[in-house]
């Protein structure tokens, strides 16, 4: 298996992609990022449905398009498996001729489909029509029909979100085990933070045409690059600094030191970890408790600071639940921050005024 390397620039009135993207040879990598800021249009470029103004895309040794060289291979030269949101089977086909379509002469078409009605749990389904299936029916042909050629890369664009939150968790786990038998680099463009804990390995984050961060999954999530990607990544208590002393940051929140690197000591925003924060601590914020969410063994706690702005905690088992109404001081260790630049808000999100949690 290759890496797929791309370097592209595409433009389209009001819009503009500059972006470079090394797409690991093996394992799934999420794309996320804000409405319209060109995940799927870097799918369509990669499969050759869009054409760059400049750039290149190579996988290994083989290249795909070069604008330089005036290489541009057609979609179906390039091996591709596609499987867009709302799955677009052919509709005058059976269940059985959609997942046959793609499959390469020589092969055994009949074993080959009755593998893949198998696998997916559609056996006594082949004569049937897609209208006749379920949403997550039409899904699972639709990813058997992008994985039964054997492509060299798989393009997912929101597979899941057509369909209802328990079924997507099934599809999720149908596709983890076809990954396991079939191992085949896929991008997977998806607004579902569940999708990228799930099943990513690498995690993008594309905004306005650009990609912003990418790395292993559980990277990304630990450490965005800016407050944008950490909002993106569902980080949730960003707050906004108004000026520092030395390495205190202060806000209309209180008064936080932090434990900043050399190279941002002035950060715009300080976002807090959600965990290892110490309710009780005399030297902490001052909070308001407004909600108690105890679900199972885990406890988070809803709060807000003396200007309002939100804030989440998650209890561990030694802490006693503080009672809604009540307040209390919180105190931040130093490795529950960090400081980031960008904005804080999405004023209307992160402050509750007034609160009604
Ligand atoms: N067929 C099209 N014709 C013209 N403009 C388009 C077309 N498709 C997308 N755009 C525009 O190109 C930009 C990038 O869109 P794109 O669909 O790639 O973003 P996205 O990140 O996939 O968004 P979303 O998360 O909403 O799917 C947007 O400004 C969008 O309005």
């Amino acid at each position: 298996m290759n890496p797929l390397i791309a370097d592209l620039a595409f433009s389209r009135p009001g819009f503009d992609l500059r972006l470079a993207i090394r797409t690991p040879a093996t394992g799934i990598t999420a794309l996320i990022g804000p409405s319209g800021g060109g995940k799927t249009t870097l799918l369509r470029l990669l499969a050759g449905l869009e054409r760059p103004q400049a750039g290149h895309i190579r996988h290994g040794e083989r290249i795909w398009f070069d604008s330089a060289r005036r290489i541009d291979l057609a979609p179906g030269r390039r091996r591709l498996g596609f499987l867009f949101q709302q799955a677009a089977l052919f509709p005058h086909l059976s269940v059985a001729g959609n997942i046959a379509y793609g499959l390469p002469s020589g092969v055994d078409r009949e074993r080959e489909v009755a593998r893949w009605l198998a696998r997916l749990q559609l056996a006594g389904f082949a004569a049937r029509r897609p209208d006749s299936l379920s949403g997550g029916q039409r899904q699972r042909v639709a990813l058997a029909r992008a994985l039964a050629p054997r492509p060299s890369v798989l393009l997912l664009d929101e597979p899941f979100s057509a369909v209802d939150p328990d079924l997507r968790q099934s599809l999720r786990l149908a596709f983890l085990e076809l990954m396991l038998e079939q191992p085949t680099p896929t991008l997977l463009v998806t607004h579902d933070l569940d999708d990228v804990r799930q099943l990513a390995d690498w995690v993008g984050v594309v905004i306005d045409g650009g990609l912003r961060q990418f790395g292993p999954t559980a990277e990304v999530f630990a450490r965005p690059v800016d407050a944008e990607v950490a909002r993106i990544l569902g980080w949730p208590n960003l707050l906004p600094v108004d000026h520092w002393e030395g390495d205190v940051a202060h806000g209309g929140w209180g008064r936080v030191r932090v434990a900043a690197s050399p190279d941002e000591p002035r950060a715009e925003v300080i976002a807090i970890r959600p965990d290892g924060l110490r309710l009780g601590d005399a030297l902490g914020l001052e909070i308001e408790i407004t909600r108690v969410i105890a679900l199972d063994d885990d406890r988070t706690l809803l709060g807000r600071l003396p200007d309002h702005t939100a804030i989440q905690i998650r209890l561990d088992r030694r802490t006693p639940t503080p009672r809604p109404g009540s307040r209390t001081r919180l105190g931040i260790p130093h490795a529950a921050i960090i400081p980031l630049s960008g904005r804080a808000t999405d004023a209307e999100a992160t402050r509750c005024n007034p609160c009604l949690l």
